[in-house]
């Protein structure tokens, strides 16, 4: 973060002190900047998940992501994110074959995303590592349950804990993540009375996702929860149905394509010595007006024009425009 920055970013152990106060910890991925800017005004950290690999890219499971891609999307998404904490996942391959593995390759997303920490699968076999991460200055997130890396062990991405005697081991699972110095636990896919014993029995966070109520936060996929992804699992409540949005959008766009309703004058480029356009409609007075200059008169704003038409990007704000000017 800059030096000149006025806002305060969460760090790992303000995400901690949350379970302290009681307050629950709203969390979602992240993939991109401009999700990002959005969710970090609600959100106490944006997790920027290696579901990625699947949602964006669309591979079968999180198993193929790589390093680079993770480094890829969590540099957009802290360029995006000013207040919540960025949580960036290790994929597959990165950290599991030692401690230091593990931290070699944990420093590097650190380093050339500026996130604030990582997030790595796995209980008791990972406790080392965790403990290796944290005494080095790179707080970790543990995530437990359901490991969706491990997909081609499990037999599927099933939900874990569903018989009293698979409890044991997940209940000591989050047991050594914690006591290895974990700032908070994803609980993934897991029955709510296991999640609740673990929530009392560990000082840090839980964060569910498919975990019940009984979680001192929760996360979710954005665009499952947006209603943008074509198939979600079971836990996932839709707050939105942004593939409607999009696709009634994307309709009439294609639809004024084909009409030569878009694009109208207002989307078009004049010439500066005021040559008429030979595009122009007839019905449309010319003013000299162009998409640059931000000066269009009111009669020129067609129906097709959502009001916003006149904001422009410059400089990462929108602002109207006054980089060309007209004689
Ligand atoms: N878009 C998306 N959302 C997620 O929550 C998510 C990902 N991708 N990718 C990584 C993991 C994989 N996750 C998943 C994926 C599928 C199910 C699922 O469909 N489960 C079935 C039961 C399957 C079974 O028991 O065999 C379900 O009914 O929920 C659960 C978690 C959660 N994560
Ligand atoms: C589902 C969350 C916890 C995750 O690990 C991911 O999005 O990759
Ligand atoms: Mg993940």
């Amino acid at each position: 973060m800059s030096v000149h920055s006025t806002t305060k970013r969460l760090l790992a152990p303000d995400i901690a002190a949350m379970k302290r106060r009681g307050d629950p910890i709203v969390a979602l991925t992240a993939y991109h900047a401009h999700t990002a800017a959005i969710a970090d005004k609600h959100c106490d950290f944006l997790l920027v998940g290696d579901s990625l690999g699947m949602v964006m890219h669309g591979f079968e499971t999180t198993v193929p992501v790589s390093l680079e891609l993770m480094i890829m999307h969590g540099r957009a998404v802290v360029r995006g994110a000013r207040h919540a904490l960025v949580v960036i996942d290790m994929p597959f391959g990165s950290y599991e074959e030692s401690p230091a593995v593990a931290f070699r390759n944990s420093a590097r997303v650190m380093k050339e995303t500026d996130c604030g920490a990582v997030k790595i699968e796995g209980g008791k076999s990972m406790a080392p590592t965790i403990r290796y991460l944290v005494e080095r200055g790179i707080p970790v997130m543990a995530h437990i349950g359901l490991t969706p890396q491990s997909v081609n062990v499990i037999g599927g991405f099933k939900a874990q804990g569903r018989t009293k005697e698979e409890w044991v081991s997940i209940e000591e699972d989050a047991r050594q993540v914690a006591e290895a110095g974990a700032f908070a636990i994803v609980l993934e896919a897991i029955t709510e009375p296991l999640a609740e014993r673990i929530t009392a029995s560990v000082p840090v966070p839980t964060i569910g996702i498919g975990a019940s109520p009984a979680c001192d936060g929760q996360i979710l996929v954005m665009e499952d929860m947006l209603g943008l992804s074509p198939r979600v699992p079971r836990f996932v409540k839709k707050f939105g149905k942004v593939a409607e949005v999009i696709e009634d959008a994307i309709r009439d766009y294609a639809h004024d394509v084909r009409t030569r309703a878009f694009p109208t004058p207002e989307h078009t480029y004049s010439m500066i010595d005021g040559t008429p356009s030979k595009t122009r409609r007839a019905t449309t007075k010319d003013s000299g007006a162009t998409a640059d200059t931000g000066t269009r008169t009111a009669g020129e704003v067609t129906g097709a024009d959502s009001g916003g038409g006149l904001k422009r990007m410059e400089g990462g704000r929108r602002t109207t425009s006054k980089r060309i000017k007209t004689p």
